[in-house]
């Protein structure tokens, strides 16, 4: 991680006025002092000779005024720059002063890198290979091949056999050819959807680079796409369904349209007639948008729609009426003066925390943080929520980090807990904090998993004053490290509230709640906060105030919202229905879209899993264009690849990020102009925070969704907060896609390749992390087993259910269909059906049955290796030392066996002993067993009998 710098204490617009020694993260005493500017020559007119400390005096008062002028100079440009028109509005009144968009950059701290202290570091670690590695070693096997497809071609043409693909080829190109003649004659026919560019992506088509050629074939497109437009090619017998496409595609989103109820009567008995043949021949598909109100989208089900995306309903209402302090918003009233942060309503900040937020360039409050930072300083607690990026990280730091200065110093310990859902946004949250308090002497720690353990430790152990972690590592560090507890907690942050809410953290956060003390203040806040009160009341928070600043579902002001329909390979058919094909064409319209429409600027693309995202990486690498650009970001990096890879897309080192959703929720990176969502996610919650990495701070931004006809309820959600004029429909010229699909299929082989020498990497990986264990474990063998055992709150079993209950929930967002398409990396000609898993298809019973029987069969296979594990387990019971316990009477042989049996043995009767009976409730004298018999043999101890059942092998498993 040599590419991290650490700027954090950097004084590049510190002012220079004496100030408070600079926040430090406990540990980090690692952080140099900001340096004072250097002091202009003085020119005293008549040389004077002063004293040592009248020349420190004099040389004090020149650093100060030195400094003030460049204060002042530095404040005259930023106002000037600030009049630009790169400021936008936001609602209220409010406008943003600031630069917006991100504390980092030029002249921001670089808040990101403060992670950088806590990489992990692994010395004896085998590096991963990445994806560009990978290709980049594959560059000569690729030109070799290509040059040799090239030959091959030339040499087919000049036999005369090269006129028709069709027929020179072999079998298995033929079969890929036909798919794709036929894919083109099917565009072309309008029966799948990628239509002509319409007016609204004139612009963007003239910007975009081309495959081939960046600027003369782009135009070519766009001209083709006009004439597409005006009089789409299609043969006579399709003339009129092209014309309904057309149609569809001109009003699909109903911009402009209004449901009036003479209209509404009007188009009844049309939309009957569609909605007829929709449900019954084969259906047109995304019917137009427009109609959404009239057909399957009642008032009704609408208002149910946003009931159940804002989690409310008319009980909850009234639960949260007596569960809230009522709370009114003062600082948007029509009639106030805009707010600055020295005049913020019956409060005072400090004067750190105003030099640290002028410093930051932020002198007046959003109004997230207008209403939030009294309140928090009141020692309230607070539910809060206001549109993405609208500042409200500085809404907490600020209420927060005032108390704190205010705090015991002689009693030190961590007093403040936030927490974030991912590790990345702790990172930032960690930095930004950092930021805030750096004229302050608040101590900070960040715990987040996948980071060094052993730093945060060390860190701990100083008792920082405020811990930013994410869950799972709280945890950990509340039961594993001695010197840390959260006994002392004064207040507890919860940044994106309704995601830590969510099933998948539900046992985590009653943890952390059950271990912090209940006089706590706790602070929740999120863009979509959750409506529902019950969720709420986990957190027994003491009469909460509810701040809310946007309507749910509203998006960020500047935000332009263009939707691209997809359809399937036939027509009327829905991209979900074929997973395959419409996988590929997804494919083909996104390399389009971003090698043409989305080439210039920052664009985060959001997948629906990690497969799509790294199989999407690797044709974006492979196809080149300008898309090698690109690093992915998911769960499947290591920490250190994830923070590397925002680094390079923050740095503008790469143009695209493709990402999950783990990059969804509060990350703020200055300069996203774009976000593409690859699918539309199922509720409107993540799509919100997924196109809220744009138009932060009153910027502007674009995001583009693939949408299929399952989504229309959430587009209409999604429209339904937004101004008209801010919704658009884009579509993509029929050849495009037809030649980036074509592309794509050539570079089949290749992907397969590429994913081959990955696993075969990750093998090797593997094997070498084993052989390191191993060796590690023969080196230190004493101190490895005198640690203690680390200890977790759920037993694994727990652990994987309650992992498996959050992935449920966040899929159950997505459609059905959707969710069986995690793409195969060995995929099979679209023509094979899809591969079946085995047991699928049975019952669950069936399928359980089944399973045990394969198991019991590989059980027999590897018998001889159980075997000698199990005489090796035997062994070494046999070689412990063994309690100390009154002597027993010896029984008599037979009888020592296992509890099973010992149950067994209690059943006897006296009179049968006496008697002489072996076992079993009645005289009938059942036969010993053979596992009786050799336990008899063994003796009275049972210690050959446990030797025998070792080499007796497996116990065969229960059916
Ligand atoms: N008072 C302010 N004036 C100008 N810019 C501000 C102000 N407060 C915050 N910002 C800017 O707004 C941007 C977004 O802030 P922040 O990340 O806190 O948004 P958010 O509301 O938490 O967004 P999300 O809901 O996505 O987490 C930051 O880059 C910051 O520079």
């Amino acid at each position: 991680m040599a590419g991290f710098i650490m700027t954090l204490d950097s004084d590049d617009d510190a002012p220079r006025s004496p100030s408070p020694p600079p926040a430090r993260s406990s540990s980090s005493k690692r952080q140099p002092t900001s340096a004072p500017a250097p002091a202009p020559p003085a020119q005293p007119a008549k040389p004077k000779k002063l004293t040592k400390k009248q020349r420190q005096k004099q040389k004090r008062t020149d650093v100060g005024l030195a400094a003030q002028d460049a204060e002042s100079e530095r404040e005259d440009e930023e106002t000037t720059a600030r009049g630009g028109a790169d400021v936008g509005k936001m609602d209220k009144g409010f406008v943003f002063d600031g630069f917006g968009g991100g504390f980092v950059g030029r002249e921001r701290n670089n808040v990101w890198d403060s992670g950088e202290a806590y990489i992990q570091k692994r010395p004896n670690a085998m590096p991963r290979v990445t994806v560009d590695e990978i290709i980049a070693r594959r560059a000569p096997e690729r030109e070799a091949a290509l040059a040799a497809a090239e030959a091959q071609a030339l040499l087919d043409e000049s036999d005369g056999l090269g006129g028709s693909d069709d027929e020179d080829e072999d079998g298995e190109e033929l079969g890929d050819d036909e798919l794709e003649a036929e894919m083109i004659r099917e565009l072309e026919n309008g029966e799948l959807d990628f239509e002509g560019i319409d007016e609204d992506s004139d612009e963007e088509g003239a910007e975009g680079a081309d495959s081939e050629d960046e600027d003369g074939e782009a135009e070519s497109y766009e001209e083709k796409a006009d004439e597409e437009t005006v009089a789409p090619k299609a043969p006579a017998k399709k003339a009129a369904s092209a014309a309904d496409v057309e149609n569809d595609e001109e009003n699909w989103l109903g911009i402009g349209q209004k449901s009036d109820a003479e209209d509404d009567e009007e188009d009844d008995e049309e939309q009957d007639a569609e909605e007829d043949a929709e449900m019954t021949a084969a259906p047109s598909g995304f019917a137009a948008l427009a109609d959404v109100n009239e057909s399957d989208l009642s008032d009704a089900s609408d208002a149910e729609a946003e009931a159940a995306a804002a989690g409310t309903s008319a009980a909850d209402a009234a639960l949260a009426k007596s569960f809230f302090t009522s709370h009114r918003n003062t600082s948007t009233l029509p009639s106030k003066k805009p707010l600055s942060f020295t005049s913020l309503p019956s409060c005072t900040l400090s004067r750190q925390l105003l030099l640290a937020l002028q410093s930051l360039n932020l002198s007046t409050p959003t109004p997230i943080q207008a209403e939030c930072i009294p309140l928090a300083m009141l020692g309230k607690d607070i539910v809060a929520s206001s549109a993405t990026g609208s500042g409200k990280t500085v809404a907490f730091w600020v209420g927060v980090l005032e108390r704190l200065l205010h705090r015991d110093r002689k009693n030190p310990m961590t007093r403040v807990v936030v927490m974030t859902p991912t590790r990345e946004l702790a990172v930032q949250v960690h930095g930004v904090g950092m930021a805030l308090a750096r004229y302050t002497d608040v101590t900070f720690c960040l715990c987040v998993g996948g980071l060094s353990l052993k730093v945060q430790e060390a860190e701990l152990k100083q008792r920082p004053d405020v811990v930013v972690s994410t869950p799972g590592r709280l945890i950990d560090h509340v039961r594993n490290t001695p010197c840390f507890s959260m006994d002392g907690v004064e207040v507890l942050v919860l940044d994106e509230a309704d995601r830590m809410l969510e099933e998948g953290f539900r046992d985590e956060l009653e943890e952390i709640i059950g271990a912090a003390p209940r006089s706590r203040q706790t602070l929740l806040f999120s863009a979509t906060v959750t409506e529902s009160v019950q969720s709420l009341t986990r957190l027994s928070m003491n009469k909460p105030v509810r701040v809310k600043i946007d309507e749910m579902g509203a998006a960020a002001k500047g935000l332009d919202q263009e939707f691209l329909r997809v359809r399937g390979d036939k027509a009327g058919e829905s991209i979900e229905l074929n997973s395959r094909s419409g996988e590929r064409h997804r494919e083909a319209l996104l390399i389009a879209l971003c090698t043409r429409s989305f080439s210039t600027g920052r664009t985060i693309i959001f997948f629906r899993s990690k497969a799509q995202a790294h199989r999407m990486k690797i044709l974006f690498t492979l196809f080149g264009q300008g898309l090698e650009r690109s690093d992915e970001l998911h769960g499947d990096l290591t920490q250190e690849q994830r923070l590397r890879s925002l680094k390079r897309f923050r740095d503008g080192d790469v143009g695209f990020l493709l990402a999950t959703d783990l990059a969804s929720r509060g990350l703020d990176i200055k300069g996203i102009e774009n976000v593409i969502n690859y699918e539309m996610p199922k509720s409107i919650e993540i799509y919100l925070h997924r196109v809220g990495r744009t138009a932060r701070a009153g910027r502007k931004g674009r995001a583009l969704t693939l949408v299929g006809e399952s989504d229309r309820k959430l587009v209409k959600l999604a429209m339904k907060h937004a101004p008209p004029e801010s919704i658009k429909q884009r579509t993509i010229p029929t050849d495009v896609v037809a030649s980036v699909s074509k592309q794509l299929r050539a570079l089949d082989g290749e992907v397969k390749a590429v994913v081959q020498e990955e696993r075969e990497e990750k093998e090797i990986r593997r094997g070498n992390m084993e052989i390191q264990k191993a060796s590690n474990l023969l080196e230190h063998e004493a101190e490895i087993k005198s640690r203690p055992a680390r200890t977790w709150f759920q037993t694994q079993s727990e652990k994987n259910a309650a992992k498996k209950l959050g992935k449920d929930e966040h899929n159950s967002k997505f459609p059905e269909k959707q969710k069986k398409r995690a793409f195969e990396e060995d995929e099979e000609p679209l023509s094979k059906p899809p591969k079946r898993m085995p047991f699928s298809g049975l019952s669950r019973r069936e399928k359980r049955r089944k399973m045990a029987m394969r198991e019991e069969e590989e059980d027999r296979e590897t018998g001889a290796a159980r075997e000698v594990a199990s005489s090796v387990r035997a062994a070494k019971k046999a070689s412990m030392p063994r309690k100390i316990t009154a002597a027993r009477p010896e029984r008599p042989a037979g009888e020592g066996g296992s509890q099973h049996k010992k149950k067994k043995k209690e059943k006897v009767s006296i009179f049968d002993r006496e008697m002489g009976v072996a076992g079993g409730n009645g005289p009938s004298d059942k036969r010993p067993g053979k596992r009786e018999r050799e336990m008899a043999k063994g003796g009275a101890d049972g210690k050959g009998a446990k030797q025998k059942l070792g080499r007796m092998g497996p116990k065969p498993k229960r059916r």
